[in-house]
C-alpha cells in the first residue's frame, strides 16, 4: 500500500473548498462530510432495518389524512343538503359523519406521528452509537488535525438539530406530504378542472423552493462549520489558558473568538434573510393558486357544471392544502439542517475501520503476524524535520522486538505507527497479510484511569470479561496489589474518595487490559519507564508473560530490557542505525555495544569510553548526539517530548 488514504472508497467530501472559516485563521483539515447521495443511500438502508415498523407507521399516517380528508367533501354535502332543503335528519347525519371522521382522524394521526417518531429516534440512537464508535476509533492524528470540537459539534449539535427534525418536524411533514397527495386527488375527483386550477400555484412553489434550497444548504453547512471553528477557539484557549496567561496574549485571542464569533453571526443572518425571502414567495403562491380555484368555481358553477356544494368542498379542500404545503416547504429549513447534520454524522461513521478496509484477521493463523515496515518516514506537522526517515524492519509473527536510542531518535513515533495511531507520510507498514489497519493495541506510559470500579477500568478491554477473568488477568500482570484484602473488583479509583494507585500500579493495570483485550499484535512505549527499581522487576516479568504468543514491539528505555527480547532495532535521528540480537550487536562493537557495555561497567568497545555503573541506566538517556558514540550520563528519566 502506498501512501496513506486519508479517505476511504466511500464517496465522502472533506468540507468544500469555500471554507468560509479560512478567514482569520487556518482552520484545520476537517473530518470528511458524506455527499447527499451517500446520505440518502445511508438513511435508505438504516431505515431498511426496521421495514416492518417503517409500512405499519405509514399505514396509519395514511388512514389517519384519508380520514381527515372525508370533511370537506361532507360539509360540500351539508351545504347541498341546507340548499335542496333535505330535511334535518340528514344534516345530522351528516354532521355525525363529520365529527367521526375528526376523531378517527386525530386518533390515527396522533397514533402514527408517535410510531414515526419513536422509529426515527431508534434510528438516529444507532446512528449516534456508531458515530460515537468511529471518532473513538480514529487515529490520533486525523482527531488532532481536525480539531477535537469538530467531532464534538458532530455528536452534540448535529445530533441534536436531527433529533429535533425527528421529533418536531417529520411526523408533521410526513402528513402534511400525504394531505397533499390525497387533497390533490380528492379535488380531481371533485372536478378535474378545479384540481388543474389549483395546481398553478406549482410552479412558484417550485421556483421558491429549488432557489431556497440551493442557497441553504451552503449556508447551513458553513453556519455549522463556523460554529465548529468558534468552539475550537474556546476549546484550545481554555486548554492552553495558562499559557496565554503566562504569554499575556489573552486580548489576541480574545480578537480570534470575536473575529469567529462575527463570521459565524454574519452567516446566520445570511440564513435568516433568506428563510424570509423563501416565506414571502410562498405566500404569493398560496394567493395565486386560491385565487384560481375561486374563480374556476365561480365559472363553472354560472355554468351549471358543479353545486355549491362541490364549489365550497373545492375551495375548502384547496384552503387545507395551504397548512400543508407551507408546512412541508417551511420545514425543508429544518429539514435541510438536519441533512446538513446526517451528512457530517454519516462522514464520521465511514471512517470506521469497517469501511477502511477489511481488518487483519488473525483467524485460523496460529501464529500471531508478522509486522513488516517499508520505507517509513513521518514528519509531525508542526516540524520542519522528519522524525523517521526511510526506516524498514520486520518483526516476525510471535517476536519480541524492542526499539532504543536517543532521546527524540523517533522510538514513539516508529511505535504510534506500528500501532496504527497515524500513518507513514512514505512507505508503508503491514501487518500479516493485511493492510496498514489491524487489531493493534498500543500501551503508553500514560495510562489514562477512568473515573469508576477498577472492574470498570479493566472491562475497558473486554467489556463482556467475567470477574474470574478480571482476577486472573490481574495476577498474570502482576497487580497483587489489587487483590489484596479492602482492595478488589469493586474499589473505586481516582477521585476524593478512590484508591490513588501509584505509576507501577497504573502500568500493572495496563497490562491486565492487554491480556484481557488479548490483541495479536503489541506494541508497548516504555512500559515500565515510571515504576521505581522493586516494581521493575515484577512488572518485567508481567511483561514477559503479556509479550508471549503475540507480535509485540517495545520501546525499551533499559537495556536489560531490550536484552530480553528476540530483537533490538536502534533509531538515531529517525533512521534505522543498528539491529540485532543482543549478542550480536555486542559483537559489532557499534552504539548498542557501547551503551551496553557504560551500562554495565564492561569492557570499553574500540574508540568508544563509558561511565561504568549506573544502576538503571537509560537507554536513551545521554546519546544525545547522534552518530556518535559517547556514554550515557546517569539516568535522568525518562525523554521528556510527551506532545504525542
Ligand atoms: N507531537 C510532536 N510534534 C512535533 N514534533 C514531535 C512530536 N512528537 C515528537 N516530535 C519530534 O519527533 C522526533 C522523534 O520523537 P520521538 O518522541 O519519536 O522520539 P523518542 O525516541 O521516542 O524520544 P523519547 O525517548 O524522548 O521519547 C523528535 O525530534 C521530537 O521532537
Amino acid at each position: 500500500m502506498s501512501s496513506p488514504a486519508t479517505v476511504p472508497e466511500t464517496d465522502i467530501d472533506i468540507a468544500p473548498g469555500t471554507d468560509p472559516d479560512a478567514g482569520p485563521d487556518p482552520t484545520p483539515r476537517r473530518l470528511p462530510v458524506a455527499t447527499p447521495s451517500r446520505t440518502r443511500r445511508e438513511i435508505v438502508r438504516r431505515l431498511a432495518h426496521h421495514r416492518e415498523r417503517l409500512t405499519l407507521t405509514l399505514l396509519v399516517l395514511l388512514a389517519g389524512t384519508a380520514a381527515a380528508l372525508t370533511t370537506p367533501p361532507l360539509l360540500g354535502a351539508v351545504v347541498d343538503a341546507v340548499v335542496d332543503q333535505s330535511g334535518r335528519g340528514r344534516i345530522t347525519a351528516l354532521g355525525g359523519a363529520l365529527v367521526g371522521a375528526s376523531l378517527v382522524s386525530a386518533a390515527l394521526t396522533y397514533l402514527g406521528g408517535r410510531m414515526l417518531v419513536s422509529l426515527v429516534q431508534d434510528t438516529l440512537a444507532e446512528l449516534r452509537e456508531d458515530v460515537f464508535e468511529a471518532a473513538v476509533g480514529l487515529p490520533a492524528d486525523t482527531l488532532e488535525s481536525s480539531g477535537s470540537s469538530d467531532v464534538v459539534s458532530r455528536v452534540t449539535g448535529d445530533v441534536e438539530a436531527i433529533s429535533e427534525a425527528a421529533s418536531g418536524v417529520l411526523p408533521d411533514i410526513t402528513g402534511a406530504a400525504l394531505t397533499i397527495v390525497l387533497t390533490v386527488a380528492g379535488l380531481a375527483v371533485l372536478d378535474p378542472r378545479l384540481a388543474l386550477a389549483g395546481l398553478v400555484c406549482l410552479p412558484l412553489h417550485w421556483y421558491a423552493t429549488r432557489r431556497f434550497l440551493a442557497r441553504s444548504h451552503q449556508v447551513y453547512g458553513d453556519i455549522r462549520r463556523l460554529e465548529s471553528s468558534r468552539g475550537q477557539t474556546v476549546i484550545e484557549a481554555v486548554r492552553g489558558a495558562e499559557t496565554i496567561r503566562a504569554y499575556r496574549t489573552q486580548d489576541t485571542h480574545l480578537t480570534e473568538l470575536a473575529d469567529r464569533s462575527e463570521l459565524a453571526i454574519d452567516r446566520q443572518r445570511d440564513g435568516v434573510r433568506l428563510r424570509n425571502r423563501f416565506y414571502g414567495w410562498l405566500n404569493a403562491a398560496e394567493f395565486v393558486g386560491l385565487a384560481a380555484v375561486l374563480a374556476t368555481g365561480y365559472a363553472l358553477l354560472g355554468q351549471g357544471a358543479i353545486t355549491l356544494g362541490t364549489a365550497t368542498a373545492a375551495a375548502l379542500y384547496f384552503h387545507r392544502l395551504f397548512g400543508p404545503i407551507g408546512l412541508l416547504l417551511t420545514s425543508l429549513d429544518d429539514i435541510q439542517r438536519a441533512t446538513v447534520g446526517l451528512a457530517r454524522l454519516v462522514g464520521v461513521t465511514d471512517l470506521a475501520p469497517s469501511h477502511l478496509g477489511p481488518a487483519v484477521s488473525t483467524a485460523g493463523s496460529p501464529l500471531p503476524p508478522a509486522i513488516t515496515v517499508t520505507g517509513v518516514s513521518y514528519t509531525y506537522g508542526n516540524a520542519g524535520r522528519a522524525a523517521l526517515r526511510d526506516v524498514s524492519l520486520t518483526v516476525p509473527g510471535g517476536a519480541t522486538v524492542a526499539l532504543v536510542g536517543a532521546s527524540g531518535s523517533g522510538k514513539s513515533t516508529l511505535a504510534r505507527l506500528l500501532a496504527g495511531v497515524g500513518r507513514p507520510d512514505r512507505g508503508e507498514i503491514t501487518v500479516g497479510d493485511g493492510p496498514e489497519r489491524g487489531p493493534r493495541y498500543l500501551v503508553t506510559q500514560e495510562v489514562h484511569l477512568f473515573g469508576g470500579t477498577l472492574a470498570d477500568n479493566l472491562r475497558l478491554a473486554k467489556p463482556d470479561a467475567t470477574d474470574g477473568e478480571l482476577l486472573a488477568a490481574l495476577r498474570e500482570a502482576g497487580a497483587d496489589w489489587a487483590l489484596e484484602p479492602g482492595r478488589g473488583l469493586e474499589a473505586v479509583l481516582g477521585g476524593p474518595d478512590g484508591t490513588a494507585l501509584d505509576d507501577g500500579s497504573v502500568q500493572h493495570l495496563a497490562l491486565a487490559r492487554v491480556l484481557l483485550a488479548d490483541p495479536p499484535v503489541l506494541v508497548l512505549d516504555e512500559p515500565t519507564a515510571e515504576s521505581g527499581p522493586a516494581s521493575r522487576a515484577v512488572l518485567g516479568a508481567a511483561l514477559a508473560r503479556v509479550t508471549r504468543d503475540r507480535t509485540s514491539v517495545i520501546v525499551a528505555h533499559r537495556l536489560e530490557q531490550a536484552r530480553e527480547c528476540d530483537h533490538i532495532v536502534l533509531l538515531r535521528d529517525g533512521q534505522l542505525a543498528e539491529e540485532g540480537t543482543h549478542e550480536a550487536l555486542l559483537a559489532s562493537a557499534g552504539e548498542y555495544a557501547s551503551l551496553w557495555w557504560a551500562y554495565t561497567g564492561g569492557p570499553v568497545p574500540a574508540g568508544g569510553r563509558h561511565t561504568a555503573g549506573h544502576s538503571g541506566t537509560d537507554a536513551s538517556a545521554g546519546a544525545q548526539h547522534p552518530g556518535t558514540h559517547a556514554a550515557p550520563e546517569p539516568n535522568t528519566g525518562v525523554g521528556t517530548d510527551k506532545e504525542h
